[in-house]
């Protein structure tokens, strides 16, 4: 049975939890820290498997993968003074730290792999980008949904670029509703229908037999309406501009 260590549990830190552990007959043992206590106390109590520690140190020590999920800024506190050997693996889910600056504030030489978890592992149904390549954290991951191991944090900034578009859809989605609530649609039938709309386009992307380009394709009359708004409103300025802003993002993660 596997031991994981967790020091920050926030809001990622619980939905890593629940996934390891929600309904799972044999679930790993998982060791806390102590900060984040309500949290803590909350998973421990609700999960046999789980425990919360003394320490930060408490957890390395019970522990064969440590999670780090503090926010970046507060990595230096929680790392002060830890020491993790070579013996025991560290997954950085830091947004915005390097593994060699991780190096530099953590005591000892034990590997470490970068990872971006999403919140929907707490459903392990998301595939989550790791590097590099390491066989038990690739092995945990792929329990929470898929991992995606990568080959250097050039490509892995990529990813992380890519995790910074979710919300801009849904700022589309609100979009879409409010312009519907300036044609007279009262904004809950509009927003229901959006949704509705959007639940559909995500259950087809679940079917991996088709392209993106083949299920756009499938969508769409030639000459029809969706033709029209693609080639009006996602026209080559609107899409040099979404290029630009990533190529922005990228040029600033690396
Ligand atoms: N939220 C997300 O969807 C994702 C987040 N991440 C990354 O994960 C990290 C955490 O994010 P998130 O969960 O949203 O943040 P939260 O603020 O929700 O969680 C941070 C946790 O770290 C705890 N903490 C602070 N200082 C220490 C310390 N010295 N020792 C132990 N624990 C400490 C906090 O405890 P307390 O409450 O007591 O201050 C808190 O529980 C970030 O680096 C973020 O970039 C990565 C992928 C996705």
């Amino acid at each position: 049975m596997k031991r994981i260590g967790l020091i920050g549990v926030g809001e990622i830190g619980r939905a890593l939890v629940e996934g390891l552990c929600e309904g799972i007959d044999e679930a790993p043992e998982v060791y806390l820290s102590p900060r984040g206590a309500r949290t803590a106390e909350e998973l421990a109590g609700r999960f046999e498997t789980v425990r919360v520690c003394a320490d930060n140190q408490a957890v390395v020590d019970s522990s064969e993968i440590v999670l780090i999920a503090v926010r970046r800024d507060q990595r230096y506190e929680a790392l002060a003074g830890l020491r993790v050997d070579g013996d025991r693996t560290v997954v950085n889910v830091m947004a915005g730290v390097r593994n060699d600056e991780l190096r530099k504030t953590l005591g000892g030489d034990a590997p470490i792999v970068r990872a971006i978890p999403l919140p929907t592992v707490r459903e392990r149904r998301s595939v989550t980008v790791t590097c590099p390549a390491h066989p038990l954290v690739d092995a945990l991951f792929e329990e929470l949904g898929g991992v995606l191991p990568v080959a250097d944090e050039a490509a892995f900034d990529v990813f992380s670029a890519l995790t910074g578009t979710l919300t801009t859809h849904y700022a589309y989605l609100a979009s879409l509703t409010g312009w519907a609530g300036e044609q007279g649609i009262a904004h809950a039938e509009a927003e229901r229908y959006v949704r509705s709309l959007f639940q559909g386009v995500g259950r087809s992307l679940g079917d991996e037999a088709r392209t993106l380009q083949q299920l756009a394709a499938d969508h769409e009359t030639p000459g029809g309406n969706n033709e029209r708004i693609r080639t009006t409103w996602f026209d080559a300025a609107n899409s040099a501009a979404l290029t630009t802003a990533l190529d922005g993002l990228l040029s600033d993660l690396g």
